[in-house]
């Protein structure tokens, strides 16, 4: 925190920072935190100008619209087939058959959510999960990040920008150009190739004929922020989901959500985009609406800037140019909203008469994970399909465990702008009686 930044955690600020009040002027991003990085045209997800935003937000929200997802619902599910396949293939192999073989989900959700989102923005995916393995872009991706967040620190202090310019090693900065440079070939490869491909650029491309309403180089900047917000952010809430799932004194909880996923779905190709998007599935979504509440990816909050003459915020006074933002953190964990605020506990989402007594007042809409307003989430969409997917046809698949001796807990990973995800281990059985199609191992027989 600087001295000239006040941080809210209450449910009303979220309203007054972020959206549109009659009669006041709007709080902008702060400029000192969100900037695209040198030499880059301006993007959706930094800027700080608002007829720039407004043109950009209109002509990209055209990627992200329902219509759109179920378009790109065949890229999204091919993916997810792929990831159950190899999961199944590891844990029906002969040593692993009686036992369950010890997986890194961490590791296999982000393949996920970083296949998806290449083959959505990029025209193809990484690869990762066919290979099992990393691709290097995605490696690199977290020190890209941290790069990114230590070359916003100068502009908090502009007199020691020397000093943090030094703090940045070398190989970090010509990595993180390699990064962008690799992102900005693919986009442009995309761009230039004549196809009516179901992914983010089709839909938006119409709308946007020979560049007349976003440049290029807008385009470029703009998509390459996009790959990072939007697998990141989902990958880390399934991780720290399932980070909870496991943990044994959560057993009841997984035990309940399982039952419900396989209650729900009597055939594993049941699961489509479509059936999950209409399935009423009231414990999967409270589980999911309890990962984002407990698990947020971005948790130190969403900077804006006291507008000039300034302005009342949660009924404080402000002057302008006060740095401000809700602490989606402090907020999501305040016992001012949530009894227990510390617990993973999917049953407080559930309505009156089925949630426990104890947890009635808690005031539920005080999380705002995707946000709102002016910048609330395009994503928002995809990202909850993305969850219900993955949780659904990981559960229906297999029985999960945490590994004894190598308990974690997602509070404990570090932080630098977003979450620092660690390695998830976690045991994993391919359920008995089923046959899993794509696989060729059956356990049904
Ligand atoms: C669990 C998953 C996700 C969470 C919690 C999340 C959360 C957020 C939040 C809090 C913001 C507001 C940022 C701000 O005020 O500056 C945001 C913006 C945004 N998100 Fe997400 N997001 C998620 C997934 C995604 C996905 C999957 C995509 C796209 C593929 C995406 C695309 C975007 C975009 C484009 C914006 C910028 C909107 C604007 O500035 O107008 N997000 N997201």
């Amino acid at each position: 925190m600087a001295p000239d930044e006040v941080s809210f955690a209450s449910e009303e600020a979220w309203h007054d920072i972020y959206t549109w009040r009659a009669g006041h002027k709007r709080a902008i991003r702060d400029p000192a935190f969100f900037q695209p990085p040198e030499g880059q045209a301006d993007n959706l997800i930094t800027t700080s100008n608002v007829k720039f935003h407004a043109r950009v937000r209109g002509l990209m929200s055209h990627s992200f619209t329902e219509e759109s997802l179920y378009e790109q619902s065949p890229i999204i599910e091919g993916h997810a087939d792929v990831l159950i396949k190899q999961l199944w293939q590891r844990a029906t192999s002969s040593e692993s058959l009686e036992t369950g073989v010890l997986v890194n989900v961490t590791d296999w959700i982000n393949f996920f959510t970083m296949d998806v989102i290449g083959d959505l923005a990029l025209g193809e995916a990484f690869g990762c999960l066919a290979q099992g393995e990393y691709h290097d872009w995605v490696r690199t991706l977290y020190q890209y990040l941290k790069a990114m967040t230590i070359a916003a620190a100068p502009s908090y202090w502009p007199v020691m920008r020397w000093l943090f310019e030094k703090a940045i090693p070398k190989s970090v900065k010509d990595g993180s150009k390699r990064h962008q440079q690799y992102a900005f070939d693919r986009i442009n490869r995309r761009l230039d190739s004549k196809t009516d491909r179901q992914d983010f650029m089709t839909p938006f491309m119409k709308k946007n004929p020979n560049f007349e309403n976003m440049s290029r180089d807008e385009i470029l900047s703009s998509f390459s922020f996009v790959i990072v917000g939007g697998a990141e952010t989902s990958a880390t809430t399934m991780t720290g989901m399932f980070n909870h799932l496991a943990m044994p004194q959560n057993k009841a909880i997984l035990n309940r959500l399982t039952m419900e996923i396989r209650s729900a779905y009597k055939k594993e190709d049941e699961i489509t985009v479509e059936s999950i998007t209409r399935a009423r599935l009231p414990y999967l979504d409270a589980v999911i609406q309890e990962g984002l509440r407990i698990c947020h990816p971005v948790p130190s909050g969403l900077p804006r800037m006291v507008p000039p003459g300034g302005d009342e915020y949660a009924g404080i006074w402000l002057p302008e140019g006060t740095r401000l933002g809700v602490r989606i953190f402090a907020v999501n964990r305040s016992a001012r909203y949530f009894h227990d605020p510390d617990s993973f506990v999917p049953e407080r989402w559930l309505p009156a008469g089925e949630r426990p007594s104890e947890f009635d007042n808690d005031n539920l809409s005080a999380s705002k994970p995707f946000s709102v307003g002016f910048h609330s989430c395009l994503g928002k969409p995809l990202a909850l399909l993305e969850m219900r997917l993955v949780l659904t046809r990981m559960l229906w698949a297999f029985d999960i465990k945490e590994e004894e001796g190598m308990h974690v807990h997602f509070d404990d990973f570090p932080m630098m702008m977003m979450v620092e995800k660690q390695p998830l281990m976690l045991r994993l059985s391919a359920r008995k009686g089923v046959n899993y199609r794509a696989a060729g191992v059956n356990t049904a027989q």
